[in-house]
């Protein structure tokens, strides 16, 4: 498999500097600094438990540091209105582990459901292009009129992708993009994502436990470790190492 390279980019749309987050007597994070580079794919690995979650919350201003500073898109989080931050909520697409589709709404539906909650002004025909392109770009058009129980779980994810996509964010978060899928779906999944990059110039944080999806879509790679990123750079940088916390996770997907 081709490995992806770290860019040569510069221009930083998430910095994070000295993040503590405890709850009670738990320290989460302990010195988290990050940067997410302008149209790169960065991905976060760590055990369960370790705060991945709670990293993205923090970015999506869901929850507030204990200390230090996240700045999304030049904004520092904890720092701005309300108003501004559902303003810079719309810039950061999620797509969730569950894809979270609604059940009783077509697959055309649940795509237009975003844009007319957001978008208040646009037309009917700007509504049917935007849906069209955004399943076009997802591989699914011909699925526009179907439930999302008429679905296979990779073409859910897919759709929830595109509707994720369909706002225009500068950010994309990708939680567990590849889990419970089989191993042929999960390919499809980490194309999906690099052609998502390729062709939106998005920026993104994909979270995952699977090294081929982190081998396959990373420009670089993160790994959270007693909360903090003690390792980042290329995946031969974070898994060319005897240690013992990170060794069993390139064991376990790369049976030797
Ligand atoms: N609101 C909260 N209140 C109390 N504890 C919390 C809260 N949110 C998260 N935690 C705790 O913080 C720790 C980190 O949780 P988090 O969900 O970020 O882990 P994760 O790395 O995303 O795990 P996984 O890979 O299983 O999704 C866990 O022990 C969790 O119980």
């Amino acid at each position: 498999m081709e490995q992806k390279k770290p860019l040569n980019e510069q221009e930083k749309v998430i910095e994070i500097k000295g993040l503590y987050k405890s709850f009670g007597n738990y320290h989460v994070l302990r010195g988290v600094d990050l940067d997410l580079y302008k149209r790169e794919n960065l991905v976060v690995l760590g055990k369960s438990g370790t705060g991945k979650s709670v990293l993205i919350k923090i970015i999506v201003g869901l929850l507030t540091p204990d200390q230090g500073e996240v700045k999304v898109l030049n904004q520092v989080v904890d720092e701005i209105t309300y108003k501004e931050l559902l303003a810079l909520r719309l810039k950061v697409g999620f797509s969730f582990q569950n894809s979270a589709l609604y059940d009783s709404m077509t697959v055309k539906e649940n795509l237009i459901f975003p844009l007319i909650r957001n978008q208040k002004n646009l037309t009917k025909a700007e509504i049917n292009s935007a849906v069209e392109e955004m399943l076009d770009a997802v591989g699914l058009l011909q699925t526009i009129n179907q439930m999302p129980s008429e679905l296979s779980g990779g073409q859910r994810k897919r759709i929830g992708i595109a509707r994720t996509l369909i706002l225009r964010p500068e950010i994309m978060l990708y939680d567990e993009p590849t889990a419970g899928l089989d191993p042929i779906t999960c390919l499809e999944i980490n194309s999906l994502i690099n052609e998502v990059q390729e062709r939106f110039h998005t920026s993104s944080i994909i979270i995952t436990h699977d090294l081929t999806c982190a081998k396959a879509v990373g420009n670089r790679v993160a790994m959270l470790l007693d909360g903090k990123f003690e390792r980042q750079g290329s995946f031969e940088d974070v898994f060319n190492t005897s240690d013992e916390r990170v060794k069993p996770f390139y064991d376990y997907n790369f049976i030797q």
